[in-house]
């Protein structure tokens, strides 16, 4: 472990401590830096590569989920759905950007929408949505050009030829063609915008912590360091406890260890529900509805045995969905995506080869639930996602599987298929589907609102409009915790642009 003197920087108080260094993290170190009059420390419990020399299991894009060494392990409760699945989060420099899909799609102006709160529309985003981009298509109304995080729009020449049979197949069933999933109607199929460069799944540890951002004298990135707690003076936070026991001054404290992270640590601190914390002995500082709001994505893979000699290339394993609505969904809502994946245990296969439509809801009912059972800070958190308890929820979802086996019958996506593996041949009725769904549903790893921000009187609300956490003072969350509810898109660059957006508002 670390030794306290070691973690020294500049002053014995640093002045902003930031705890994770994911998605978020690694954005608000790198640009709380910019300005030389203040430290900053970034305390990461996953290994801090070299940001040219991270193994190939985080930086190969094809390659999702990281391994032992870089991922947290983490299972859920068997839920609803009465199996646990799981809940994977990047343990690296780079945190869950480390191990992730890499599609770079921003939320909807719908999505804001729904948050509703003052100073975070789409359009008071916008600005952080184009500084996180160097998009290949240069700088234009929409994208950014010269930011940390290289944005490419893939063409349909980039995907394989099933992502291609597969959006011809949605063309042909009537859907628009996208080309691009940011623009104003994103309603259709395409191709993804990823942040891939020459197969490297570029995270926000590379893009945003680069060379000379780690070689700033008042920065200190520091990995292999997991902290325990928030230290508090009364309700000033002061720093942070490790697990080793250490402890580190700081005048202001930024936890941005993701949706399970922050909402753990924040719970280990006395912050969250005051009777569940007086369950585990931990005395109250703030008694506040932390992990009450869990949402996540249901995921159900539409399974194929493909015909061998028709599959071709399979790489990149991720190029095209189709983003579409459930007749459940709201006016303007998209609340359905099916990813055509070459992302298959191909074992299962009989052909050998196989690849998925993968389902999912992203606008699900069904609230979840994030506790902890122990104050050891080593120890699994209780991640109850609740998936499709919400008999709404299991009705869209299965219209999206509909969709996705009308797809899969449809030429010239049909002319690949060996033969249907999920549900299968024998799955003709919706409870056949239905069965199939709860059996081997998955997450598609997109956990927010753990921590959700909120306006004054919102029973939900851990933060307020800043991030700065109710009732204490020194104290911030910046992460996909935060996020008021889920979004209709993968989150990762709607939370690095709310960490830009904090960078440049509220410090
Ligand atoms: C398999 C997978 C595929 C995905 N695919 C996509 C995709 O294609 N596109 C997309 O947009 N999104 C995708 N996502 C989601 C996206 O990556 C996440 O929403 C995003 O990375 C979350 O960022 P974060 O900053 O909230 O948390 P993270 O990036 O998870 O960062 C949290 C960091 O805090 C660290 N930490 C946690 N606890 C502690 C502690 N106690 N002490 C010190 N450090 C701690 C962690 O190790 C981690 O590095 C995917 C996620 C996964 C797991």
């Amino acid at each position: 472990m670390t030794s306290l003197s070691s973690l020294k920087v500049l002053n014995d108080i640093v002045d902003i401590l930031v705890v994770g260094g994911g998605s978020a993290g690694a954005v608000l170190a790198s640009r709380l830096s910019e300005r030389p009059d203040r430290s900053v420390l970034l305390l990461e419990a996953g290994p801090a590569h070299a940001a040219w020399d991270y193994p190939a299991v985080i930086s190969s894009s094809d390659r999702l989920g990281g391994d032992q060494d870089h991922e947290w392990g983490y299972k859920t409760e068997p839920g609803y759905i009465r199996h646990p699945v799981g809940a994977l989060r990047g343990k690296v420099l780079g945190g869950s950007s480390g191990i992730n899909g890499a599609v770079a799609i921003r939320a909807r102006a719908s999505d804001f929408q729904n948050w509703n709160l003052p100073g975070w529309s789409y359009d008071d985003l916008l600005p952080s949505f184009k500084r996180l981009e160097d998009s290949d298509g240069g700088a234009t109304d929409l994208h950014g050009q010269g930011g940390p995080l290289p944005v490419r729009q893939l063409t349909r020449a980039d995907t394989t030829p099933m992502q291609q049979a597969f959006t011809d197949a949605a063309l042909a069933a009537g859907y628009a063609a996208v080309s691009d999933f940011d623009g104003a109607d994103p309603h259709g199929v395409g191709p993804y915008r990823m942040n891939v460069v020459n197969g490297v799944r570029v995270n926000t540890g590379m893009a945003y912590l680069g060379n000379s951002v780690r070689a700033r004298a008042n920065l200190r990135v520091q990995g292999g360091v997991t902290v325990d707690r928030v230290l508090f003076d009364g309700t000033q936070a002061v720093g942070v406890r490790l697990a080793d026991g250490q402890v580190i001054k700081a005048k202001q404290v930024v936890l941005s260890a993701g949706t399970y992270g922050s909402a753990a640590i924040l719970l280990r601190s006395g912050v969250g529900p005051a009777k569940e914390l007086e369950a585990l002995d931990i005395p109250s500082v703030a008694d506040l509805p932390v992990g009450q709001r869990l949402k996540d994505h249901p995921f159900y893979y539409n399974a194929y045995a493909a015909k061998p000699e028709t599959i071709g290339a399979q790489s990149p394993a991720i190029g095209a969905k189709l983003w579409t609505r459930s007749s459940l969904a709201k006016p303007g809502e998209l609340d359905l995506h099916i990813t055509a994946t070459h992302l298959f245990p191909h074992e299962f296969s009989p052909t050998k080869v196989g690849f998925v439509l993968a389902v999912a809801l992203t606008l699900p009912q069904s609230v979840g639930k994030f506790r902890i059972t122990t104050r050891d800070p080593l120890a699994a958190p209780s991640i109850d996602l609740n998936f499709l308890a919400d008999a709404g929820d299991r009705a869209r979802l299965l219209e999206g599987v509909k969709l996705a086996r009308k797809l899969g019958q449809t030429a010239p996506l049909s002319a690949l298929v060996h033969s249907e593996l999920a549900p299968g041949a024998d799955a003709q009725d919706d409870s056949a589907i239905e069965r199939s769904m709860l059996g081997t549903l998955d997450t598609y790893h997109h956990p927010t609102s753990t921590v959700p921000m909120g306006l004054d009187g919102d029973p939900h609300a851990v933060l307020d409009l800043e991030c700065r956490v109710r009732g204490v003072t020194g104290l911030r969350v910046v992460d996909a915790s935060i996020f008021p509810d889920t979004v209709s898109v993968a989150t990762n660059i709607t939370t690095i642009a709310i960490a830009e957006h904090a960078a440049a508002r509220f410090f």
